[in-house]
């Protein structure tokens, strides 16, 4: 106990702790600082969990640093607007708890002034977010080299900590009972908001501007040096409130059903929480018991639902952590099976090749490709199904299959809401063949899973879909004769 305390002492649970850096405690600061990179929440957040038991403690405050760059890979108005959004609920959350909320938002890359090592100066310790994809964990390192007090990283992601599963899955199949073991050790907690001791007079910095306006807020986007050519998405927020709006209609209108429904792109059934999830508006758990409260256990659309939220968003985190960055979205990290299969089909001739361009576009030869890539660029999301349909063919389409991971990234991160998560990560390596098995061989794929246009029309009425998201001079899509053909 080098610290001189141990979290599971102080009633954290030692199992979401990364201990980042190896400083001890200094005699005498000013507050305990959680730097929130990810949990973009101040209720249900074991990371401000955490600083609080430690502030308490220490007999220290908490105080609270977030800073939004314009310079982060894609940043654009459609992802500055979701996440100011959400920072503009969190100065009155924080202030409701007795904590002082800092938040840096530059206008520029120029007027970015790192302030991590300043308050590393005036802090006992650091509390972050623990979060193993994008830009996270390099910032994570970055900070631990100019830091001399602890820096910690808490795992407020996933439902059962992820440091929980120490070894990385082959599958769902092996995760699941693990995971299955450890819920009721989790399921049931809410985390109750822990009372902090000591209030910081801490001094307050400036958000530049009012941040209670979502109106204001979307015209002030023009003021950042970010993508304006990525619009946000009209009638869809962010923020807390949002989001238990969104959990709320989801249990009263799309629930009932979700097992069966879920896949068909025409009934657009799901929940819709995922941004909500990678902004840290919302934390899983609390959408996992708010559905086991209203479905109950046994209920098949809990279930299914449970499986998604619980056992394959917790599987892309088991990925990631077990991966480091740089290797996350490289064919290297495959499955030895699929690895060889598709690079002994590595010269097999494409059928099509596009370039970048046409994809970003949506000016392929298949007109249900194009109507999926327009929804994720005018709707910031791609109904499930389809999107595995949208990433398998850009492994088809693309010269190689590591470039095809590359568009992935590139198209997704720019314009879905959820994008730059580890379930987008995971999920374009899923295409590929992780967490997969193999299938019968053929040619460019090998034995990764294939999926075809022509088989999705078969299974589901894609009219009302199409009816959306098609437009004039889209190839039409072949539909079996007892559909409704699109408009
Ligand atoms: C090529 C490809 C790219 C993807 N990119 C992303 C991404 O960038 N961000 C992202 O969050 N998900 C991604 N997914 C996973 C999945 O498509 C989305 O999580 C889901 O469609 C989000 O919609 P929802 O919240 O309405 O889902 P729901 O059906 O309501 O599911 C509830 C929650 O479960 C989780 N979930 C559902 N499916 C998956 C899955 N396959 N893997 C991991 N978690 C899942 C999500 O957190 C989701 O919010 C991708 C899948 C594919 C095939």
């Amino acid at each position: 106990m080098p610290l001189g305390f141990s979290w599971s002492e102080l009633g954290v649970d030692s199992a979401r702790v990364l201990v980042i850096n190896d400083e001890p405690l200094p005699s005498r600061r000013e507050f305990v600082l959680y730097w929130c990179m990810v949990n973009h929440r101040a209720e249900e957040n074991p990371a401000l969990d955490a600083a609080i038991a430690l502030g308490n403690h220490l007999k220290l405050p908490v105080a609270v640093y977030q800073a939004l760059r314009p310079d982060y890979p894609h940043a654009s108005d459609r992802l500055h607007a979701f996440a100011l959004e959400g920072m503009a609920e969190l100065p009155a959350a924080y202030a409701a708890q007795g904590i002082p909320y800092w938040l840096e938002l530059p206008r520029s890359p120029r007027e970015h002034k790192p302030r991590i090592a300043e308050l590393g100066r005036r802090a006992a310790a650091i509390v972050s977010d623990l979060f193993p994809a994008f830009i996270i964990p390099g910032h994570l390192r970055g900070a631990a080299k100019k830091l001399d007090v602890p820096l910690f990283a808490v795992d407020g992601s996933c439902v059962v900590p992820m440091q929980r599963i120490t070894e990385p899955q082959i599958g769902a199949y092996t995760l699941r009972p693990k995971l299955r073991k450890l819920w009721p050790e989790y399921l049931g907690k809410s985390l109750a908001p822990r009372p902090l001791k000591a209030t910081a007079a801490a001094k307050k910095l400036s958000p530049g501007f009012a941040l209670s306006d979502a109106k204001a807020l979307r015209k002030a986007l023009d003021t950042f040096a970010i993508d304006h050519s990525v619009p946000p998405i009209t009638g869809v927020h962010g923020g807390r409130k949002a989001a238990l709006a969104t959990l709320k209609s989801f249990i009263d209108t799309r629930l009932k059903g979700y097992e069966t429904e879920r896949n068909d792109p025409g009934k657009d059934q799901q929940s819709g929480l995922s941004p909500y999830f990678h902004w840290g508006q919302l934390f899983p758990g609390e959408a996992a018991r708010a559905v086991l409260e209203a479905g109950g256990e046994k209920d098949p659309a809990v279930q299914s639902f449970l499986e998604e939220l619980l056992v394959r968003r917790e599987l892309a985190f088991n990925y990631c952590l077990h991966t480091p960055v740089p290797r996350q979205l490289s064919v290297d990290s495959l499955p030895r099976w699929a690895r060889e299969s598709l690079d002994t089909h590595r010269q097999d001739k494409r059928e099509h090749l596009y370039t970048l361009e046409e994809l970003d576009a949506a000016r392929t030869g298949d007109g249900l490709w194009n109507a999926s890539q327009r929804e994720l660029r005018e709707r910031g999301r791609i109904h499930n199904y389809l999107r595995m349909l949208w990433g398998k063919k850009l492994l088809e389409w693309s010269p190689t299959p590591q470039e095809a991971l590359q568009r992935m990234a590139h198209l997704n991160d720019r314009y879905a809401l959820d994008g730059r998560d580890p379930a987008s990560v995971a999920n374009f390596m899923w295409v590929l063949g992780l967490h997969d098995r193999p299938f019968q061989e053929r040619k460019v794929l090998g034995k990764v899973r294939p999926m075809s246009s022509l088989r999705t029309a078969e299974k589901f009425d894609l009219g009302p879909y199409l009816a959306k998201w098609s437009r004039q001079g889209d190839p039409p899509v072949k539909l079996p004769r007892r559909r409704t053909a699109r408009k």
